[in-house]
Order: structure tokens, then sequence, then C-alpha cells
């Protein structure tokens, strides 16, 4: 049986439900092995961000070469990056070790508001990370902020990822969850040439902690398994939508999504169709 590795450099969410716990948690479910490089540490919960500590260049630089010397991953996903510094030391690692099947979630803003990248950095992740990135998932205000673009409708989306694709990434996706006034939860992807719509029903809840980080590790795992990128991101829809539908109900902010729902989900449907194969 191939082992298909998937590897997360991001920031470690003590209340598990985004981050580095969130990304590891997909690429089980979804049988990839999954290996980690942590770039911060933050002490969260459900109810937000009690605190940010970044971890020393030198430490992220030997994560890093421990999975270039010996660990080779077939997809890896970025998240919190935090700094420029980290940004730089990532993107030379990327280049150095020749790795492949790139995720950029461009990681800024947590829901609660607090800041899990530095003003400083945007400049690094357009400029350092963006060339490098075979799919760049911003959430509608990362969109903003990297293409200097105000969202306002469909045809203001299509021109921030026309901008954003300017950067020198290969595929641009902006995800629709911040769209509250939309029935439907829309993402929009463009590789250069045209834009695809991935879409489903918006689902009204409070538990959307980590969807951003969960949906990219998704991606991320569909890649590493050889899938093309569209079939990655129906993947990744589907994973996060039934993550977003059944939620865990811990904690007494905004929850973490579900990370066992979509395999459950694919259990019930084999023991259906099994069922029915007897009758
Ligand atoms: N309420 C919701 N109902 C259904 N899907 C959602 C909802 N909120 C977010 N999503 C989906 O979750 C994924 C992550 O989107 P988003 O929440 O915008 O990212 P982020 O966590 O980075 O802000 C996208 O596929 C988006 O369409
Ligand atoms: C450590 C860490 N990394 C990323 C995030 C942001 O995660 P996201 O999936 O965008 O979810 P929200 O925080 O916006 O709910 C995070 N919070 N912590």
């Amino acid at each position: 049986m191939a082992i298909y590795k998937a590897l997360t450099i991001a920031g470690s969410d003590s209340g598990g439900g985004a981050g580095i716990q969130a990304d590891l948690k997909t690429f089980q479910e979804l049988g990839v092995y999954g290996m980690s490089v942590i770039t911060a540490v933050t002490a969260q919960n459900t109810l937000g961000v009690q605190g940010v500590y970044p971890m020393s260049t030198e430490a992220i630089e030997r994560q890093l070469a421990s999975i270039g010397e010996d660990l080779r991953p077939d997809a890896l996903k970025t998240g919190m990056l935090f700094s420029g510094d980290i940004i730089r030391i990532v993107a030379a690692a990327i280049d150095k070790y020749g790795w492949k099947q790139i995720v950029v979630d461009p990681v800024m803003i947590a829901k609660g508001g607090a800041s899990l990248l530095q003003q400083e950095a945007i400049d690094a992740m357009i400029h350092k990370l963006l060339p490098l990135a075979d799919v760049v998932t911003p959430n509608i205000p990362e969109a903003e902020a990297i293409s200097g673009i105000r969202i306002t409708d469909l045809a203001s989306r299509q021109q921030a990822a026309k901008r954003i694709y300017e950067f020198g990434c290969k595929h641009v996706l902006i995800k629709g969850g911040h769209d509250a006034d939309s029935e439907q939860a829309t993402d929009l992807l463009y590789d250069g040439f045209s834009f695809k719509e991935f879409t489903s029903r918006r689902l009204v809840t409070q538990h959307t902690h980590g969807t951003g980080c969960t949906f990219a590790a998704a991606l991320t795992s569909g890649l590493a398994q050889g899938r093309p990128i569209t079939a990655s991101l129906q993947l990744a829809k589907s994973f996060i939508h039934a993550a977003i539908s059944e939620p865990l109900h811990i904690g007494s902010g905004h929850g973490p999504t579900n990370h066992w729902a979509y395999q459950q989900g694919v259990r019930a449907a084999q023991k259906d169709e099994a069922t029915r194969g007897v009758r």
C-alpha cells in the first residue's frame, strides 16, 4: 500500500480546532500520513486567542531540515507564519528541498480578531511565497489585503483573483465563508484562464472555528494522493461541509468543526450500499 505524506507548516492551536491540530486530524481522516513544522504556539480556545508565541527561527529551520533530510512530503500546506522572517525561511526550504504541490493558506487574522500575521509580513507573503504556490486559498478579507481590491460582488472577487494570480501562483481559490449575506458558501477558483465555482449550502452555525485550516488541509491531502486540483478541491469542499454540518458543541464560544464527520458519512453510505446488495 502506498503511503502518501503531507506536511503542514503552521501554528499550534491549544484548543485543537485550527492550526496544526486541525491539519493533522484532517490528514489522518483522509488517509494521509501527517507531518508538521510548528512556527508559533498560540494559547487559544473557543473564546479567542489569549497568547501568541512565535518559535525561534533556529527551531523552525531545524524542523524544516529534519523533514527535508529524510521525509519528502507529497504535498504541503502553510498556515500561520506570523512574520516576514519565518516566511523567508519557509520559502527558502521549499526551494532548497524542491518540494512540490504547495498550498498556501495566507492566514492573517483569526475569526475573533487576533492578528496571526504581522503587517510587515504581507509583502514577504506576496513576493516570496505566492510565486511558489500551486494554490493560494485566501478568505475574502485576506484576498482584499493581498490584492488591494475591495470585494463586494462576483466581479470584484474575480478581479481580486486575477490580481493575486499575477503574483505568480498557479491557482487562486477565494473562499466564500465570509460572504454572510449569501445563502450559499461559494469558493471561486481561477487558473489564469477561467473561473470555476465550488458551491455548497451555507450552514447557519457559530461553530466554524478552523474552517480555513481544515479546508486547506483536505485540499493538501487530495494533492498528496495524486488527485488533480479540481478533484482535490471538491474533496475539500465535501470534507468541510460535513465538518461544519455536525458540530461537536464543545467550549462556550465559537466551537471547532467535526473532523470525524466526513468519514462517518462515507462509512454510513458504504453500509447502506452493502445492505442494499444483500436484499
Ligand atoms: N457557514 C458555512 N456553511 C458552509 N460552508 C462554509 C461556511 N463557512 C465557511 N464555509 C466553507 O469553509 C471553507 C473555509 O472558508 P472560510 O470560512 O471563508 O475560511 P477561513 O476560515 O479562512 O476564514 C470554504 O470552503 C467555505 O466555503
Ligand atoms: C494557530 C492558528 N492558525 C490558524 C488559525 C486561523 O484558522 P482559520 O481556519 O482561519 O479559523 P478561524 O480562527 O478564523 O476560526 C488560527 N485560529 N490559529
